[in-house]
């Protein structure tokens, strides 16, 4: 079974069609990324597909679990979270206190063994704080943990996003861009640390993203979209090699859409 399906969605903005009967799937541990010129309606699909926004027609699946059209709330707790903007990190707190904070926000509510500062709760902190130190490690933050985010260098902190969001314990995560803004160097540490993601955690990655070396050197399979419909799809070499996506990214050299 696939981790993500996504069934003949479409969105209309007035007279825009944004997205079109798109159809796709992500298998479980694969790498997708979702590209297209800008205005291809990727950003669109993203909120469909996160709640952000409700698909006219068409479902959304996570592992077969129909989440078309539930709150963004809701498809996280489904397993299925999106990177959390850098608005969203408290810029006064420590590292580690934002990681901490997005895993008690896993958790419902608090239990009144927390309430009352039990044992059992006090395990969980204890667990929850191993698991916090072990996503530092894993994004290469370790030494920051005590740094207030607000002193972290821009690449520092889309890292700390993807953090954030591994706190979640995502079964997919989605990832907005996550190369803008970053340099080579950083650019390259990304594709490593989603690698790792990938082959050491299982986990499953859909992106979207203009970065095409990016793109090219984590992805399993590329989706193409434009004016809202999937044109293409395949591996980076098939994708890069389609004439319709060539077409699509006239006027801008391929290699450097957006850059
Ligand atoms: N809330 C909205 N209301 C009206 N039009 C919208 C809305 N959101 C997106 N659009 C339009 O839908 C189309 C697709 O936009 P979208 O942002 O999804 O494209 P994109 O592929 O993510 O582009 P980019 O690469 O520039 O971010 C665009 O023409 C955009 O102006």
């Amino acid at each position: 079974m696939a981790m993500l399906e996504i069934d003949g969605v479409s969105k209309r903005y007035g007279g825009l069609q944004a997205v079109k009967d798109v159809t796709l799937r992500v298998g479980k541990g694969e790498i997708v990324s979702l590209i297209g010129p800008n205005g291809a309606g990727k950003t669109t699909l993203f909120n469909l597909i996160t709640g952000f926004a409700r698909p006219d027609s068409g479902r959304v699946r996570l592992e077969g679990e129909d989440v078309t059209g539930l709150s963004p709330e809701a498809v996280a707790r489904h397993g299925m979270v999106r990177s959390f903007q850098i608005t969203n990190v408290f810029a006064n707190m420590p590292v580690i206190e934002n990681l901490r904070l997005a895993s008690y926000l896993r958790m419902r509510s608090p239990l009144l063994s927390d309430v009352f500062g039990l044992r059992s709760a006090r395990d969980r902190a204890a667990r929850t704080m191993k698991e916090a130190n072990g996503i530092l490690d894993l994004v290469g933050l370790a030494r920051f943990r005590d740094t207030p985010a607000k002193r972290l260098a821009y690449g520092q902190l889309r890292l700390l996003e993807i953090a954030i969001a591994l706190c979640v314990r995502p079964r997919l995560l989605l990832l907005d861009e996550p190369a803008a803004g970053l340099n080579s160097r950083e650019g390259e540490k990304l594709t490593e640390l989603l690698r790792r993601l990938r082959d050491g955690r299982g986990l499953t990655v859909l992106l979207v993203e203009h970065d095409m070396d990016l793109v090219m050197s984590v992805s399993d399979r590329v989706v193409v979209l434009n004016f809202g419909e999937k044109i293409a799809e395949g591996t980076p070499a098939e994708v890069k090699e389609n004439p319709q996506v060539i077409e699509a990214y006239l006027g801008t050299p391929f290699e450097e859409e957006a850059a």
